[in-house]
């Protein structure tokens, strides 16, 4: 009963506590909640790094294992950071320290070399001799007259403002003649007679006429000096150097093969003939119902520039066919240099200058590190002090990656390579020279709107992990699996590189056919690619070379091999990142690449999550080599599970080039393994079905059949109102790494950085869609000896 009682009491008992203790009881609960989302937050929460928001995927957390034996030996990486969660935020955030420097090696820079001149290239001495600036034109309506005039008067005044440098040859006023009223043996037969120590720089300013005037008696006339057995064949070689510009109508003569300019041109071909090729800045073309003022300032400016290296000694530059040696004239009409001309001019000049190569060195304008085996030399190096693994020879110290003296350093060199410090590399590539002169620009230009000529092409690491067997430089690569050598430091590398390429683009201004105004522009870097040869992320400061590139409003494109995942996860975030996918499986991927890693297809899968990872945060590429015999039969479904495994933006698909050397034979790797245009582009279908087939979005957006290459992409991405948009807005890119624009990248609701989609540029052009071919109509087509357009569709690599 009594219990009875007490159970019918129970619940108004109940009743009365909670009135009583209410309050405090739901004071606490909230209390309770907050701290625990509190404490939720905090943990959740990452370090954004200084410039601009780390960018981070809104959707994904995938968990990529690293092992702890992949990271460097001489890391900068904290391995907790990166093993506790290798989500790209969490790997970013160890790179913040060595963006922001506060952790990492230390670095003792050296001092940078004097600028050392480089050595006159004529007997003109630049002590006591002085410049003669002679300028001659035509004019039948008198508009070229009037801008001669203007000419000599802004030289004239540039002349009288200089003041004269200690060690400069003086430079005198100008003459002005026109060639209509001068004794054309007085100056064009011979160079002018005149007081001794005055040498003669000729400008030539010259309109064009398609109908029989003085202009044609004045080419007449250079023609029968060139080809008369009685005068030298090169009887104007006294002049210092000389430069012509062409006034043409547009309007009239659209294009150079409609005769725009034409008579300007052959006055400068003959004149290359006749001087022994002292071209000493590139012929300039105005339209005079355009844009004649502009092309002519230009000019004009390069010619004060092309006068001051002559009066300081340095005449018209290093010589490369062309800029001055006379022993190179007669094939001007072939013209042509070679794509690789240049380069086998540099291996004479380098082969003769071997010994003296310190000198060499020192012409590339003080920046370039030397070697510690050269003695009494300042060492501009980075002693960077990392810990190396303990080893039973404590007295091994770093050694230098590529020595001067060493059989590396010479082939290397002799291919074109300039060697930056002693692991660090640039070369032109035969794009940048085909673009200074009008002939089109790479793949790049077709899918992303890179111009060739405003890119260099470099990397901080010679060396590499894999032996690939289509590699260009055989037998000459240095090889590791370990970051092991002296390392050279960021700006120093930045420095000699970008020093190390305007000088190879001044080389070419005297190359015939170069457009002045594409020179010009070629003086201004826009664009890195890092990927020459080695493993750009190789090197332990890369993150720190990319923020100085970026910083200067260069973009990057970085080529990774796949082969070393810790490093990639650390990358800070680039323009557009790509990852060389040479095969579909382990076994294949063993046969082309010939890694050094062991456990090389885990490495290689590790790559591929973190791309997958780091898709929402930048462009992420997989580049597909194609050696036929080696990696395209039977493979398409392997590669389509990659491309499923990563999903990137992009799949470049491209066909191998042959490097032609003894080495690539040794491996087994003949012309016959490099597959035809048609049997890249039935691969590409083959592979877009598979994809399709899998409900993947991809499509064949972009081609460039002259370098043999497709380009597919997420048309979920890349794709606007139905028409692919596959270029870069590279404005937009630094706008949102400065921080100027906000990204659209979120995270419980808050902007985290930017995504690929928020720097998508321009569609893609017409020309450049896949079925018409990718060539820039504006740019003028040269087909090599041996090959048309048919040739070429099939074979060009
Ligand atoms: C009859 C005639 C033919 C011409 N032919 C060409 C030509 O073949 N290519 C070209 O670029 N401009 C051509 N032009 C345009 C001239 O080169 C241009 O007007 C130039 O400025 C004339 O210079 P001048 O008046 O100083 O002599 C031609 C002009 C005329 C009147
Ligand atoms: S993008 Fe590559 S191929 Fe094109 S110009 Fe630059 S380095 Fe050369």
């Amino acid at each position: 009963m009594d219990s009875q009682f007490f159970l019918g009491q129970l619940p108004a008992e109940l009743l009365l506590i909670w009135h009583i203790h209410r309050v405090p009881v739901i004071l606490s609960a909230v209390s309770l909640v907050a701290i625990v989302r509190f404490a939720m937050y905090l943990h959740g929460r990452r370090g954004k790094i200084s410039v601009s928001p780390t960018p981070r995927s809104p959707t994904e957390k995938a968990v990529v294992e690293l092992k702890s034996e992949w990271l460097p030996e001489n890391t900068l990486l904290d391995p907790l950071a990166i093993n506790k969660d290798s989500h790209p935020e969490e790997a970013t955030s160890a790179i913040v320290s060595t963006v922001k420097a506060k952790k990492g090696p230390k670095k003792v820079k050296g001092k940078k070399l004097p600028n050392k001149l480089a050595k006159a290239t004529s007997t003109f001495n630049h002590k006591t001799d002085k410049i003669q600036p002679l300028i001659f034109f035509q004019s039948l309506a008198g508009t070229s007259e009037r801008y001669t005039s203007q000419t000599a008067k802004a030289i004239g005044s540039w002349i009288s403002s200089l003041v004269d440098c200690d060690d400069s040859a003086p430079i005198l006023e100008p003459q002005v003649h026109d060639v209509s009223y001068i004794e054309y043996d007085d100056y064009f037969v011979s160079a002018p007679k005149t007081e001794p120590n005055t040498r003669h720089f000729y400008l030539i300013l010259i309109p064009t006429y398609n109908i029989d005037t003085v202009l044609s008696t004045f080419l007449q006339n250079l023609q029968e000096t060139h080809n008369d057995f009685r005068i030298d064949t090169a009887p104007l070689a006294e002049l210092l150097g000389y430069s012509v510009f062409g006034f043409g109508d547009k309007e009239g003569w659209p294009t150079e093969e409609e005769g725009f300019c034409s008579q300007a041109k052959e006055v400068d071909k003959w004149m290359a003939r006749l001087t022994g090729r002292k071209r000493a800045w590139p012929l300039g073309m105005g339209d005079v119902t355009g844009d004649v003022e502009a092309r002519l300032g230009e000019w004009i400016h390069g010619i004060q520039e092309a006068l001051v290296d002559i009066a300081q000694g340095r005449g018209l530059g290093e010589g490369v066919p062309g800029s001055g040696n006379p022993a190179e004239s007669g094939d001007e009409d072939n013209d042509i240099l070679g794509d690789s001309d240049v380069e086998k001019f540099q291996t004479r000049r380098i082969k003769a200058k071997m010994s003296a190569r310190l000198d060499d060195v020192e012409d590339l304008g003080s920046v370039v590190n030397i070697s510690t085996s050269t003695p009494d030399v300042p060492i501009p190096i980075d002693f960077t002090t990392y810990k190396p693994k303990p080893t039973p020879n404590p007295v091994q110290a770093p050694k230098e990656m590529v020595p001067i003296t060493s059989p590396t350093y010479n082939a290397l060199t002799k291919q074109g390579y300039t060697i930056i410090g002693s692991h660090s590399g640039v070369k032109i590539c035969r794009w940048t020279k085909s673009a200074l002169r009008g002939r089109g620009s790479c793949y790049k230009y077709s899918f992303y709107g890179i111009q060739s000529h405003l890119c260099m092409e470099a990397t901080p690491s010679l060396s590499c992990s894999n032996k690939c067997v289509f590699c260009w430089r055989h037998g000459t690569n240095p090889v590791g699996t370990t970051w092991r050598w002296i390392t050279d430091s960021p700006d120093v590398i930045f420095t000699g590189i970008t020093a190390a390429h305007y000088q190879k683009i001044r080389m070419l201004k005297g190359v015939p056919g170069v457009r002045a105004e594409r020179f010009a522009e070629a003086m201004c870097i826009r664009h890195c690619a890092l990927s020459l040869v080695g493993e750009p992320i190789f090197y332990p400061h890369i993150n720190d070379l990319i923020t100085i590139l970026h910083s200067h409003h260069i973009s990057t494109f970085l080529v990774c091999n796949a082969q070393h995942p810790a490093q990639l996860a650390a990358l800070v975030p680039v323009t557009q990142l790509y990852v060389s996918i040479d095969a579909s499986n382990k076994a294949s991927l063993r046969a082309i690449d010939r890694p050094l890693h062991r456990d090389f297809w885990e490495r290689f899968c590790a790559c591929l999550d973190i791309l997958r990872v780091r898709r929402f945060e930048q462009r992420t590429v997989f580049r597909l080599t194609l050696v036929k015999g080696f990696n395209m039969a039977d493979e398409v479904k392997g590669y389509a599970d990659l491309i499923q495994r990563a999903l990137p933006g992009f799949v470049e698909v491209k066909g191998v080039t042959y490097c032609g050397t003894s080495a690539a034979g040794s491996v087994g790797l003949t012309m016959q393994n490099v597959p035809f245009y048609s049997e890249v582009s039935e691969f590409v279908a083959a592979l877009v079905e598979e994809l399709v087939s899998r409900d993947l979005g991809y499509g064949i957006a972009a081609e460039h059949a002259h370098s043999c290459c497709v380009l597919l992409a997420d048309e979920s991405r890349f794709k606007r109102q139905g028409r692919w948009a596959t270029r870069i807005d590279f404005e937009r890119f630094f706008e949102l790494y400065e921080g100027r624009v906000r990204g659209t990248r979120m995270e419980d609701g808050e902007v985290v950085g930017w995504r690929p989609e928020d720097y998508v540029g321009e569609e893609t052009p017409d020309w450049a869609l896949w079925g018409n071919g990718g060539f820039d109509p504006r740019d003028v087509r040269v087909w090599r000896k041996g090959k048309g357009p048919k040739k070429e569709k099939e074979m060009e690599m």
